[in-house]
């Protein structure tokens, strides 16, 4: 495949991942203008349409997991260009995400609503911070490389991928997932917490925790002591909760 080629089709990736993730900040906002919406979708019995709106996430969940590890990385890069490794990750979620937005079943009923006006603007402030966050967090660690518009270019340039860099400034000074950590926030803020909601927030809250046993093991293969001593000294989520000795 040629240079530009990649490059054109990272910047493809790129803006197709981009508009899934407003589409899902949308999406989880459960906004009078979406199409579709966790509150909104196809119809089913209470236990289907939990069963099958845990199978979507878990498909997420699956797609995540097994695509970002080194050796299904290694089988991967043999049959597509190294340098899209990470574009066609973000497009399978993109097409995982998609799956999950128009298969998706609300489930009826509210497990809290609340009505005070001031709180229902801070919790509404809540949600954006939490999005705020985890999208600050991408610049933090280096947003081009995360979204795969950096190995493109170093390859259209005839360079080498860069070293992966250890990163730890703001945020992650306080936590060490603080991109997780705004996923939290923006999952969990809501003023009006359904049933599908509230399955949503768990589901993903469980997979990321698990998500996270495997991101920290590959994170202690590349950077060793350094991210080790890292753990000693930095909490998970919440500043000084979760230090593993
Ligand atoms: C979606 S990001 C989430 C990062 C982090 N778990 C968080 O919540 O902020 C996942 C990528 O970030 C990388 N990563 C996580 N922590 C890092 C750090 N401190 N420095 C450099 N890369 C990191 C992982 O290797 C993985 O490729």
């Amino acid at each position: 495949m040629g240079r530009a080629v990649v490059m054109l089709a990272a910047v493809a990736c790129y803006f197709a991942f981009f508009a899934a993730f407003l589409y899902l900040v949308g999406w989880v906002g459960a906004f009078e203008f979406m199409p579709t919406s966790v509150d909104d979708g196809l119809s089913a019995a209470p236990l289907t349409a939990a069963l099958i709106d845990i199978g979507l996430i878990a498909l997420f969940g699956v797609q995540h997991s097994v695509m970002a590890r080194q050796g299904f990385k290694r089988a991967w890069t043999r049959i597509i260009p190294p340098a899209l490794e990470r574009s066609f990750y973000l497009l399978a979620t993109v097409a995982v995400l998609a799956i999950m937005f128009a298969y998706w079943h609300p489930i009826e009923g509210t497990v809290w609503s609340v009505a005070n006006e001031t709180a229902r603007l801070a919790i509404w402030a809540l949600f954006f911070i939490g999005w705020g966050i985890l999208f600050i967090s991408t610049w933090l660690l280096n947003h081009f490389e995360l979204f795969g518009l950096q190995q493109a270019w170093l390859h259209m340039r005839g360079q080498g991928a860069a070293a992966p860099t250890m990163r730890t400034p703001l945020f992650y000074k306080a936590v060490r997932h603080p991109l997780y950590t705004g996923f939290f926030i923006a999952f969990w803020a809501t003023p009006d917490m359904t049933y599908s909601h509230l399955l949503a927030a768990v589901s993903f809250t469980i997979y990321i925790v698990i998500g996270i046993a495997y991101e920290e093991r590959d994170l202690l293969d590349v950077f060793g002591e350094e991210y080790a001593e890292y753990r000693k000294r930095v909490g998970a989520f919440i500043p000084g909760i979760g230090k593993k000795a």
